[in-house]
């Protein structure tokens, strides 16, 4: 009897630390944003975050790439307001000018984290390279600090490993443009806490986006579908059964997609794509899904990388 008392009394102490504990962390409110990476995502969640009342620190590897990613943000930022603040341009200025005072920039990682209290990464889809920043990060940023990864494709876990707070890592994959794009996923891996992936719940709401939670898995549920589907119409136009142009267009007006897989491969980036596939080739090998495409190779050979570089499988002017 006493027992059972005494484990019960146990148990509800753990639920009241619990409750207390996972309150407080709740009331933690994400202000101070820290994004590692400004190129086109990482540029799109900083005007997002920035545009929402959050603090803002974009990192970069030299000024010239971060001021590229702020008359980015800018030129974005103009584009909404346009709609926006259609009958009242003013405003729409001083939007765009609070706006950009919540963003500054630096070359220092170490010294961007020191006040932050979410970081995301959003730097090149490479896995040791982002070890290496998950670890580097984690000795400079403070104990409360969540560390979340951009990643459309590698293992929260393998980053998660590389640092002594994997209870709080966890995934949030924006979407292309972020500033148009409603969905965020949020991944959890087997070590978040309940509390991290509430805070990431929060915050993806708190940007305006529409959170769904995703486990750990090959590409999430966006990726892991839309991937396959970009490679099968490569396929499909290497044998000679449609042209690109066809293609996007059928995808367009036969299956309502905004844009077809042509066009949105050179929007996402092609390097971005063959990282993916090259990655899940690795790891299953004779899953048809993911077999090479000589196409593709050889674009992404010649640095013709799609929209990013003026040259995909289309090509575009500045
Ligand atoms: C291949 C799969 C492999 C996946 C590999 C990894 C990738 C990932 O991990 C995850 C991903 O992101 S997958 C990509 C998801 N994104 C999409 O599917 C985008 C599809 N496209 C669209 O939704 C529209 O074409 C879109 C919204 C982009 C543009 O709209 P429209 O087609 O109507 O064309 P526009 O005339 O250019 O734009 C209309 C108005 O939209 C606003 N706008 C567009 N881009 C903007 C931006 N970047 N910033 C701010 N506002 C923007 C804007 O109001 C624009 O009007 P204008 O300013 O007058 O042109
Ligand atoms: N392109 C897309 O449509 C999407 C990409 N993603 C993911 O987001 C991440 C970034 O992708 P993009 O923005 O397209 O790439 P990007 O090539 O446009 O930008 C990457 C940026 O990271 C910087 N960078 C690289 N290593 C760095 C380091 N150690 N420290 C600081 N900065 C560093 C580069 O200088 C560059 O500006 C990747 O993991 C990608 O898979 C996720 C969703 C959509």
């Amino acid at each position: 009897m006493f027992r059972l008392f005494s484990s019960n009394m146990a148990f509800f102490t753990h639920q009241i630390q619990r409750s207390f504990s996972s309150s407080v962390v709740r009331n933690v409110v994400i202000k101070n944003v820290t994004i590692i990476g400004g190129g086109q995502m990482g540029a799109g969640i900083a005007q997002v975050a920035a545009s929402t009342g959050h603090s803002v620190t974009l990192v970069d590897m030299t000024d010239d790439i971060l001021k590229k990613a702020m008359k980015g943000i800018q030129g974005s930022l103009r584009r909404v307001v346009k709609k926006k603040f259609s009958d009242d341009p003013e405003s729409g200025d001083d939007f765009i000018q609070k706006v950009m005072q919540n963003v500054s920039t630096t070359t220092n990682p170490a010294a961007a984290v020191t006040t932050s209290d979410l970081v995301v990464e959003a730097i090149v889809e490479n896995m040791k390279i982002k070890q290496d920043l998950f670890g580097f990060l984690d000795k400079m940023a403070p104990e409360h600090t969540i560390f979340a990864s951009n990643t459309s494709s590698l293992p929260i876990s393998d980053m998660a490993s590389a640092t002594s707070r994997p209870d709080r890592c966890g995934g949030l994959h924006f979407f292309n443009p972020v500033p148009m794009m409603k969905l965020v996923e949020v991944v959890a891996t087997s070590s978040t806490s309940p509390e991290t992936s509430e805070s990431l719940l929060n915050f993806t709401k708190a940007l305006g986006k529409t959170p769904v939670c995703c486990k750990d898995t090959p590409g999430f549920i966006v990726n892991r579908l839309l991937v396959p589907y970009m490679m099968e119409a490569l396929r499909l136009h290497e044998r000679g059964h449609g042209s690109k142009e066809d293609i996007d267009i059928a995808m367009k007006l036969g299956a309502g997609y905004p844009m077809g897989p042509f066009e949105l491969s050179d929007y996402v980036g092609l390097d971005t794509i063959k990282f993916i596939t090259d990655g899940w080739r690795e790891k299953e090998p004779d899953n048809p899904l993911f077999a090479p495409s000589d196409l593709l190779n050889k674009l992404v050979a010649e640095g013709k990388l799609g929209k990013k570089s003026l040259e995909g499988f289309y090509k575009y002017s500045k």
